[in-house]
C-alpha cells in the first residue's frame, strides 16, 4: 500500500527537463501591467535547438525538506524574489494527486500545500549575459513543477504561469516558431504563447550567435521597458501602429517559408526595436560597435546579393543572432564573420566557435591558421577586429521542453540536494 505523506518519511520525489531559449523576431518591449507581466503588444520567436543553448531543470519534493529552496548553476539562490513566488504558487495551485506506484509514494492534491521544493537548474551558456537566461530558466521551472505536480494544465496555460517569471519565457513552452498573443483580459488569463509552425517546418534556416560581450549588461529589460514605456512616444506608435501589422506578415512569411519576407521583418523589428530604446529618456544602448559593424557587413551583403541571405536580430544587449537562409549560406557567413572578428592570438578554435562545429569543417576551417587564409569580406573593405567578439555558437530552429531521464538528475536522488 503506498504511503501517505508523514514528515518523518525519507522520500524523496524528482523530475528534471531540459527547456530551450528563444530567439524574438518581432519583439515584446513594454508591459502594460508590471506584476502579471503583460505585454503592449504581440511577439514571435525562434526557439532555438536546446542542444546548443538550453536549461536544464530538476525539481524534487520530499516531506523531509523544510523550505523551498534552488541552486542556479550550483550556487544557492534566494527564492524570496516576486517571480519566483509567482511561479511557484501559480503551479502549486493547480497540482494534483500523484502516485508513484514504483516508489509506493502517494501525494494526495491536498498535500501539496504543506510540501516544499529543491530545485537545481543549470544553463549550459552565460546567465544574464543577454542570452535570454531568463526565458529558458523560468520555463524550465514551470515545465518541471508542472510534470512533477502532475498538473493537468496545457501548454498555452503553462505558458500565461512563465510568463509572470520572465515575460519572453512563455515562448520557451514550444518549439519552433511562437507567438505570445498579448491578450485582452485584465487578469492576463489569455496572454499566452502558442506555436505557430514546429522545428521541422523550416529546417533549411542555420543561426550564427556572435556573443559580443558575456559581462553582464547595464540595464536589465525589465528596467529597460518600464523606462521606454513611461517615457516614449515611439513606443505607443509601435505597439499600436506598427506590430499588429508586422506580426500578420510575419506570420505569412513563416508560413510560406518566405526568407526575404521573414529576413526584412525580422532585421527591420530589430532596429525599430533599438529605436525605442534610444527614444528612451535617458536613452538606452544595448548596441556596441561591434554590433553595428555586425549590421553593415549583413546589410552590405544581402544587398549585393540582390535578396537578403542573412537576417539579424538584437535583443537587451550588443550581442547578434544572424539567421541564415540554408547551410550554405551559413557557410559563407561564418567565413565572412571569423575573417572579420578573428579570434585572439591564445584562443583555440574549439572554444571560439560553439554549437555544431560541422559548419566550421564546411567553411574550410579545421585550424586556427586557416582563419588566416580567409578571402576579405567586401563588404567590410577587409577589415578585421580582433577579440571584438568573444566566441560565435551555430545552432538552428529547436524543440521544445522535454522530460529528461532519472541519470541527469542534478539533485541526489536520496537526499535532494545537489550533486
Ligand atoms: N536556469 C534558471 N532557472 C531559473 N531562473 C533563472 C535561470 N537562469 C536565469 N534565471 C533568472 O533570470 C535572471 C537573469 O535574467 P536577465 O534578464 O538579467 O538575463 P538574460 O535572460 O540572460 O538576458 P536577456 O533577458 O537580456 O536575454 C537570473 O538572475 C535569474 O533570476
Ligand atoms: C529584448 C527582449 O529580449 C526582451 C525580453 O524581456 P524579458 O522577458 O527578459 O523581460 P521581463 O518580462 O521583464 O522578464 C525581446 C523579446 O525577447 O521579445
Amino acid at each position: 500500500m503506498a504511503a501517505a505523506v508523514d514528515e518523518s518519511q525519507k522520500w524523496v520525489l524528482m523530475v528534471t527537463a531540459q527547456t530551450p531559449t528563444n530567439i524574438a523576431v518581432i519583439k515584446y518591449w513594454g508591459k502594460r501591467d508590471e506584476k502579471l507581466i503583460l505585454p503592449v503588444n504581440d511577439s514571435i520567436s525562434v526557439t532555438l535547438d536546446p542542444g546548443h543553448l538550453c536549461t536544464t531543470t530538476t525539481v524534487s519534493v520530499s516531506p523531509a525538506f523544510t523550505h523551498d529552496r534552488m541552486w542556479l548553476n550550483g550556487q544557492e539562490i534566494s527564492l524570496a524574489g516576486g517571480r519566483f513566488q509567482t511561479c511557484l504558487r501559480e503551479i502549486r495551485s493547480r497540482a494534483c494527486d500523484v502516485h508513484d506506484k514504483e516508489k509506493g509514494i502517494k501525494i494526495n492534491k491536498k498535500d501539496w500545500d504543506g510540501l516544499h521544493v529543491h530545485i537545481a537548474s543549470f544553463n549550459n551558456f552565460p546567465t544574464a549575459a543577454g542570452l535570454a537566461s531568463s526565458a529558458a530558466g523560468f520555463a524550465c521551472l514551470v515545465f518541471a513543477l508542472g510534470k512533477l505536480m502532475n498538473v493537468k494544465e496545457d501548454q498555452s496555460q503553462l505558458s500565461a504561469i512563465a510568463r509572470q517569471g520572465s515575460g519572453s519565457a512563455c515562448r520557451s513552452l514550444y518549439g519552433g516558431f511562437v507567438k505570445w498573443i498579448m491578450g485582452k483580459d485584465d487578469k492576463g488569463t489569455d496572454s499566452l504563447a502558442v506555436q505557430l509552425a514546429d522545428e521541422k517546418h523550416w529546417d533549411e534556416l542555420v543561426i550564427i550567435i556572435a556573443v559580443v560581450s558575456s559581462r553582464q549588461k547595464e540595464t536589465s529589460s525589465t528596467t529597460g521597458m518600464r523606462d521606454t514605456v513611461e517615457t516614449s512616444l515611439l513606443l505607443q506608435h509601435r505597439a499600436k501602429e506598427v506590430v499588429p501589422k508586422r506580426i500578420l506578415k510575419m506570420e505569412e512569411a513563416i508560413r510560406n517559408r518566405d526568407f526575404t519576407s521573414f529576413a526584412q521583418l525580422t532585421c527591420t523589428d530589430s532596429n525599430q526595436f533599438h529605436a525605442v530604446c534610444l527614444d528612451t529618456c535617458p536613452p538606452i544602448f544595448y548596441m556596441n560597435d561591434t554590433s553595428h559593424r555586425i549590421i553593415s557587413l549583413v546589410e552590405k551583403w544581402n544587398c549585393s546579393e540582390g535578396t537578403p541571405q542573412v537576417a539579424y536580430t538584437f535583443d537587451a544587449g550588443p550581442n547578434a543572432v544572424m539567421i541564415a537562409r540554408d547551410r550554405k549560406t551559413a557557410t559563407l557567413l561564418l567565413q565572412k564573420l571569423l575573417y572579420t572578428f578573428p579570434p585572439n592570438s591564445d584562443a583555440d578554435l574549439n572554444s571560439f566557435v560553439l554549437g555544431d562545429k560541422s559548419i566550421l569543417k564546411d567553411a574550410g576551417i579545421n585550424a586556427p591558421e586557416d582563419v588566416a587564409t580567409l578571402p576579405p569580406p567586401p563588404e567590410i573593405k577587409g577589415q578585421q577586429f580582433k577579440g571584438d567578439v568573444s566566441y560565435f555558437i551555430c545552432t538552428r530552429p529547436g524543440r521544445g521542453p522535454v522530460v529528461l531521464s532519472d541519470e541527469t538528475h542534478l539533485l541526489n536522488p536520496e537526499t535532494g540536494l545537489p550533486k
